[in-house]
């Protein structure tokens, strides 16, 4: 645990004031006590953008754009495709992280009219523990201008915190969402294991966050269709099939169509379950409609939309806290480091690439849960053990000429090593999702995406860091 966390962060009051206009002392979310952030938790809300709007949350419009960004439109030089007879709204909440930033784009492409609403939290992380996307990442700002000068779409920008009430039920007011799509959650199972107050702050941003999501939607948006990234980790690894959100019992005699057992193993996934528990109680008790997206693990980097500029690109992680296996292995290999199997490396779930994401999430907004429905699909495409993976990548890195060794590392988890596995995923498949299997030619262009940004990685933060048995209540900081 030697390496995690600076007790300071460089977003300062002194920074911050000059560019928001309003005080930031409201906020409910509670940060990690040993992050120092004197203006607020999130002292990026209420960000005014441009000259001084009136209203409380902003856009990023057509006038922010440069010339260069102005003239690209005019030229029209790049077609996109999309339906636009029917344009939906839709809030990408966490729009600005891995995922949520190529759905926002792809469903940007697709026509719908598109929002992002986040308090850019996921980058701050990074400051403070560190670390770095292998990719280098534009702005929020000069992302969604790009985006606009490529194509001549608008995306909405709401940069605040979703745990603050207020701003949320102004985002919503604002911008009057037919979808809600909600990724705005801290998605890092290590993270949540670092310390007391990360596990806090893990489950009081994404159980409040995801609350907050429902009573706003509940207020001022009943038609609206909340689209939630759950995960599989809520299941566990169970010596059974798993279904797609509920499973029939017989019991004593008796029959019935319950919610499938939840054995999650961190922190963060038991902040999905609890997340589960409140969306399904008020789809019962309010009639909200509602799909839980619990997806597995996701791999790549690449979308059709992310492709278009390198001020498109998306994030990258590698690291010990945020990287994901497969991701993790191909930056492994690219730079001559064995390959992390922790434990035996039995340990099997569902994968999917993030063409595949967003794929899925705009086919769960266009099929839109029935008032009062909880539906709930499960959204991988391929299961792998991590043993699997590391053979694909050794096998894809020999092709290259790399010669990967694999290591296998003490687990940090505490999860089963060999386990049975079996779940469906069949909904999203009789809805349309065509998947991108993680075939030979995708692993080698991973891997040589990994190989092109080399240069970037830092190797002090491949090795795991965060111990699932020794998480204790002392926050834990990084030396310079
Ligand atoms: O270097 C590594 C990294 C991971 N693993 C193993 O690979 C498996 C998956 O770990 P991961 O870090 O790739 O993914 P996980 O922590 O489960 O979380 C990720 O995948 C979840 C889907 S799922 O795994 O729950 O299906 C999402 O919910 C999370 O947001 C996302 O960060 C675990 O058994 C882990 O022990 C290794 O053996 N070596």
């Amino acid at each position: 645990m030697a390496h995690l966390l600076s007790t300071t962060c460089s977003l300062n009051a002194s920074t911050s004031s000059r560019a928001y206009s309003k005080p930031l002392n409201q906020s409910s979310a509670t940060f990690p006590a040993s992050f120092t952030l004197k203006t607020s938790k999130f002292a990026i809300k209420w960000l005014t953008l441009q000259e001084k709007r009136p209203q409380r949350v902003c856009t990023v419009h057509a006038a922010t754009l440069s010339q260069e960004a102005q003239s690209d439109v005019k030229s029209g030089t790049h077609q996109i495709s999309g339906d636009s007879s029917n344009p939906k709204k839709v809030i990408v909440i966490g729009g600005d992280g891995y995922c949520g930033w190529a759905t926002a784009l792809h469903l940007s492409n697709k026509n719908y009219e598109v929002a992002i609403v986040d308090n850019l939290v996921r980058r701050l992380f990074d400051h403070q523990l560190g670390l770095d996307s292998l990719t280098p990442i534009s702005s929020i700002h000069n992302r969604i201008r790009r985006w606009k000068s490529l194509t001549g779409k608008d995306i909405g920008l709401y940069i605040g915190d979703i745990c603050d009430f207020e701003f949320l039920s102004e985002t919503l007011k604002s911008f009057e969402p037919d979808a809600v799509v909600h990724f705005g959650e801290q998605r890092s199972a290590p993270y949540s294991m670092i310390d007391r107050s990360r596990a806090v702050f893990t489950q009081q941003n994404n159980v409040i966050g995801t609350l907050n999501v429902l009573f706003a939607i509940k207020e001022f948006g009943d038609e609206c269709h909340l689209v939630k990234l759950g995960t599989m980790g809520e299941y566990g690894t169970p010596n059974i099939d798993i279904e797609e959100g509920y499973i029939t019992i017989t019991h004593n005699g008796r029959t019935d169509t319950l919610p499938y057992p939840k054995q999650a193993s961190s922190f963060y996934h038991l902040s999905k379950v609890h997340d589960s528990h409140n969306i399904a109680f008020t789809c019962k008790a309010w009639g909200i409609r509602a799909t839980d997206l619990n997806q597995g693990v996701v791999y790549g980097v690449r979308t059709d939309e992310t492709e278009m500029h390198e001020e498109l690109t998306n994030r990258f992680d590698y690291d010990g806290v945020f990287g994901t296996a497969l991701n993790r292995f191909c930056v492994q290999a690219a730079v001559g480091h064995p390959l992390t199997v922790y434990g035996k490396g039995g340990q099997t779930r569902g994968f999917l690439d993030i063409r595949d994401t967003v794929q899925c999430v705009e086919l769960a907004i266009a099929n839109p849960a029935k008032p009062g429905e909880f539906r709930v699909f499960n959204q991988f495409t391929e299961q792998f053990s991590v043993n699997e993976l590391a053979a694909l990548v050794t096998k894809a890195g020999k092709k290259l000429g790399i010669d990967v060794q694999t290591k296998s590392v003490p687990n940090p988890r505490v999860e089963a090593e060999e386990h049975y596995y079996n779940a469906k995923h069949t909904k999203l498949v009789e809805l349309g999702l065509q998947p991108h299997l993680l075939s030979d030619s995708l692993l080698d262009s991973l891997l040589n995406f990994a190989i092109k940004y080399k240069d970037r990685v830092d190797t002090k933060q491949i090795m795991p860091s965060v111990s699932w048995k020794k998480i204790g209540i002392k926050p834990k900081t990084v030396a310079a």
